[in-house]
């Protein structure tokens, strides 16, 4: 289990994150949701230590993670990029070792020299992705379809507790984008992985979402299941979007049934 607590950040004084508070089991798939500059990417790179939060912490299994004192084990917060991040000249199966270097010698490492086991590993999760037979093949050999998988395999193959994932399918078309999110999803479930996604696309959140978060000016609107996200709250988190085609991949609300809050709401009876 994840724990954020308190996270905040702020850049030349300008808050991006401004108290984020989220739990995610194991082998929960939650989606991030929320326009250009809302801190989705800030809100992933404060978790894995990629920037540094001004206040709040993250909390794996029960014990704070720091992501500088994570050097010589294998790191429980594995990370996937929307362009991919192989190393273009290096084959498959290195791209995915990349993911095991953490437990390695910094001498072992400079000789790119690995333990069979970690290749075995490393095997493993090309074949969880359905790659293996591209594992001598160079990273810039692959479609971008491919690549996003080897960068699933590269965070699979690091054991971790959870997967960040910064818009993952940001530049792969829609039949490419379902694919990866498919082996996404059927990783964090088999895996018992939690995985936070961001993404742009609503659809894509309503469909593979098991939660949907709902980040505006750096603050959480919305936390529950894609059924209870509404047309409305999608207008809430994407202030003046244009596209009637959203509540197409909403499930319609029952007559008479009101729209769920934003946020948790209590009645109080008036004197
Ligand atoms: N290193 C940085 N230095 C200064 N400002 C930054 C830095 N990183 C992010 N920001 C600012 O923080 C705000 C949030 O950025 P962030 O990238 O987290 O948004 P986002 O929701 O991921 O946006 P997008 O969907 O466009 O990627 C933006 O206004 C951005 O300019």
């Amino acid at each position: 289990m994840i724990k954020i607590e308190g996270l905040k950040k702020s850049y030349a004084g300008r808050p991006v994150l401004q108290g984020i508070d989220l739990t995610v089991k194991a082998g929960e798939f939650l989606v991030v949701l929320g326009p250009s500059g809302a801190g989705k990417s800030t809100l992933l790179r404060c978790i894995n230590g990629l920037a540094q939060p001004d206040a709040g912490r993250t909390v794996i299994d029960g014990t704070v993670f720091d992501a500088r004192r994570n050097a010589g084990g294998q790191r429980p917060v594995a990370m996937i990029f929307q362009h991919h991040n192989l190393v273009k000249r290096l084959s498959v199966l290195k791209n995915v070792l990349v993911g095991r270097m953490a437990g390695l010698s910094s001498f072992l490492s400079m000789l790119q020299l690995f333990p069979k086991r970690d290749v075995e590993i490393a095997m493993e999760a090309l074949a969880r992705v359905e790659l293996p037979h591209k594992a001598n093949s160079r990273g810039d050999q692959l479609s971008g379809g491919e690549q996003q998988r080897v960068g699933i395999a590269r965070a699979l193959a690091q054991q971790p507790a959870v997967i960040l994932c910064d818009e993952p399918v940001a530049s792969l078309d829609p039949k490419t984008s379902r694919v990866v999110l498919g082996y996404l999803k059927a990783i964090c479930k088999e895996e018992g992985i939690a995985v936070i996604c961001n993404l742009h696309q609503v659809d894509y959140a309503v469909e593979f979402g098991e939660r949907i978060v709902g980040l505006s000016g750096g603050k959480v609107i919305f936390d529950d299941t894609p059924d209870h996200l509404t047309a409305e709250i999608v207008h809430k988190i994407y202030p003046g979007l244009e596209d009637p085609g959203i509540s197409r991949v909403l499930k319609p609300r029952p007559v008479g049934q009101p729209a769920a809050a934003a946020t948790p709401m209590i009645a109080v009876a008036t004197a």
